[in-house]
């Protein structure tokens, strides 16, 4: 009860704040989104934008030109380049446009394109971001510990040099480093796919009455069941032939064996936004013939009555070997690994292909069990979901904000990519990913997402309302979370002039004594704390705070007028309430002044109101 009425009193307080700025926002911005972007980028001497420009500064933001969800923009180029006859030398991406026709270029994606340019992307800064992700990935290209697979002819042929990163974020940001367009073969990165589609279609309970959730504690192809007689997990090679004689004998038990891997290919290329998922035959073929243990496997679960009835472990074998050799790249594998960070929604298509609750699942078992006999370690160094497979691949999920493919082939002695490992052992020294690193306090490591729920915007009002409400002891909370208590809202008003206005000494002696705060900040009236006293007759804090002001000028401790600092996460709430009834006049906040501006995490543009 208590809690609700301050919750009402905060957003009272805070709507009848911004009501204001709001409705000055809306007068001010009848400039639509457009227009803010074509002032941004275009010559004052010609008065034409370069697109070249203008896509090399989207670019920053990690949309690429290839993005689906710029396709009528990349269209519309073509289109006006086509029509006007442009001067030779210029392309359809790098002409000049007039104001008019680049709204009319633009209109069709500009809720896209006004959300990268405004840093609301899950890693605002990805300037920034990628610099040290390729930090990252060249100290792992020294590194040239282990062995590439060689129980097949076809693995064994790949170059142990071969090293790629790439990474795709919920919101469709891209970046990709080093070898990312060589083909290779799913292999064990196919298991968690293929559970999810049997989830998906089956949902938990009937897929967990065949396989169980433990680690095994054993090499991925060990002939082991678990004390139920079902196969450990899913991520195993028991686990995962089980999972596809699901598919095979429950989902799709009518369709034939080509239809089936259609089928399963289609779910592949709809998870990475619709890119190459191809098959290597040679590798199948190949994976056929070297598949004695994994036949064993299947023949030991048959005995053991682990399969659905009607299940053709032939045909099962088969589909198993044949999601393995599904052949993909760094570059698709990062948009998979990003739809199950985004859950299950691609962030390329906006499609949604599988239920949260089903990328839940999936990801709590690769927490566990995706790196084989690592597992345990890994979970507890990087504490992120990720699956490794033998031709050197490693999907790594940051629920939440994205997902990362890196591909070198070396493999350690459990069977994991090296470098692959080293990476996301190196990416969670840096940044606080590790499910377990604590957001508000951890200092020690980089934090480059942006937070839906920004801490520092609601602090500020909780601040304002402990000193409004004369609460000294929520104050002094705040002082020692280590709270910035100068901190003023967007009219610049402190805690202070609130403690003052509303007649706290003992908040207004705190602030002064305690946390040494400035006692003379103006708000955007021009009015102090001390002034705000005196029109609300609070006498005895007028003459406290007259005094303080005689010893600041005698200890010449203050001397200029205290900065007042208006937050970016202030504008920020307001920015949130403009949007709220979202429209295309409503979206048109203006944007930042640098595109290309690589500021820090926090450092979000203001809104020029
Ligand atoms: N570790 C893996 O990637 C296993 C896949 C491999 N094709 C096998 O079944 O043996």
């Amino acid at each position: 009860m208590e809690f609700a009425y301050r919750e009402a009193i905060m957003i009272e307080y805070y709507c009848l704040r911004c009501l204001p700025i709001v409705n000055r926002h809306r007068e001010q911005e009848q400039r639509n989104a457009e227009d803010v972007l074509f002032d941004m980028f275009y010559n004052e001497e010609t008065g034409l934008i370069s697109m070249g420009k203008f896509l090399a500064a989207l670019k920053t933001t990690g949309i690429r030109r290839s993005d689906p969800r710029i396709k009528e923009l990349m269209e519309n180029l073509k289109k006006v380049h086509k029509l006007s006859n442009y001067e030779s030398g210029s392309s359809a991406e790098t002409q000049n446009l007039n104001r008019e026709t680049f709204k009319a270029v633009v209109a069709q994606n500009i809720v896209l394109i006004a959300k990268a340019f405004r840093q609301q992307f899950v890693i605002p800064d990805f300037v920034g971001f990628v610099k040290d992700v390729e930090d990252i990935y060249w100290k792992c290209k020294s590194n040239t510990d282990g062995k590439v697979a060689d129980y097949i002819p076809q693995l064994a042929r790949y170059s142990p040099e071969s090293w790629g990163v790439s990474i795709c974020t919920i919101d469709g940001q891209r970046y990709s480093i080093g070898d990312v367009d060589i083909p290779f073969t799913l292999q064990s990165c196919s298991k968690p796919l293929t559970y999810a589609i049997a989830l998906e279609k089956l949902g938990p309970n009937v897929v967990h009455s065949y396989v169980g959730q433990e680690p095994s504690g054993r090499n991925f192809n060990e002939l082991v069941l678990d004390y139920n007689n079902k196969p450990h997990n899913p991520m195993i090679n028991a686990g995962a032939i089980l999972t596809c004689s699901l598919i095979h004998a429950l989902i799709k038990p009518e369709m034939t064996m080509a239809e089936k891997f259609d089928y399963v290919m289609n779910w592949f290329k709809r998870l990475s936004g619709g890119d190459n998922i191809g098959f290597n035959n040679a590798v199948f073929l190949s994976e056929r013939e070297a598949a004695d243990r994994n036949y064993a496997l299947g023949f030991y679960m048959r005995e053991n009555k682990c399969y659905p009835k009607r299940t053709n472990l032939k045909e099962v074998m088969d589909f198993y070997f044949q999601c393995c050799s599904m052949e993909t790249t760094c570059e698709a594998m990062s948009v998979i690994a990003a739809t199950l960070a985004n859950g299950g929604i691609c962030p390329t298509t906006e499609e949604k292909i599988f239920r949260p609750e089903v990328v839940r699942d999936v990801l709590s078992i690769m927490h566990s069990c995706g790196t084989y006999d690592y597992s345990g370690q890994f979970a507890f160094k990087v504490g992120l979901p990720a699956k490794s497979g033998v031709s050197g691949g490693m999907m790594l999920v940051i629920p939440n904000v994205m997902g990362i493919f890196a591909w070198s082939p070396p493999l350690d002695q459990l069977g994991n990519s090296v470098r692959g490992v080293q990476f996301c052992e190196e990416l969670v020294n840096v940044f606080n990913f590790h499910r377990y690193d604590n957001l508000k306090h951890a200092t020690n490591k980089k934090d480059p997402r942006k937070h839906r729920y920004e801490t520092k915007g609601l602090s500020i009002v909780n601040l304002l309302f402990s000193a409004a409400s004369g609460d000294v002891t929520a104050l002094r909370r705040h002082r020692l979370s280590g709270m910035d208590i100068t901190l003023a809202d967007y009219d610049g008003r402190t805690a202070l002039h609130l403690a003052a206005s509303e007649g706290h000494l003992d908040c207004v002696r705190f602030l002064l004594e305690q946390c040494h705060v400035p006692h003379n900040p103006k708000d955007r009236w021009g009015n102090m704390p001390v002034d705000e006293a005196e029109n609300f007759g609070h006498h005895n804090i007028v003459e406290y705070l007259k005094e303080w002001a005689e010893k600041a000028v005698n200890n010449e401790e203050v001397a200029t007028e205290a900065v007042v600092k208006n937050t970016e996460a202030d504008e920020e709430l307001i920015t949130q309430d403009i949007k709220t009834g979202y429209d295309r006049s409503a979206t048109a906040s203006p944007m930042p002044s640098e595109a290309s501006s690589s500021s820090g995490p926090d450092d979000h543009s203001r809104p020029g109101l």
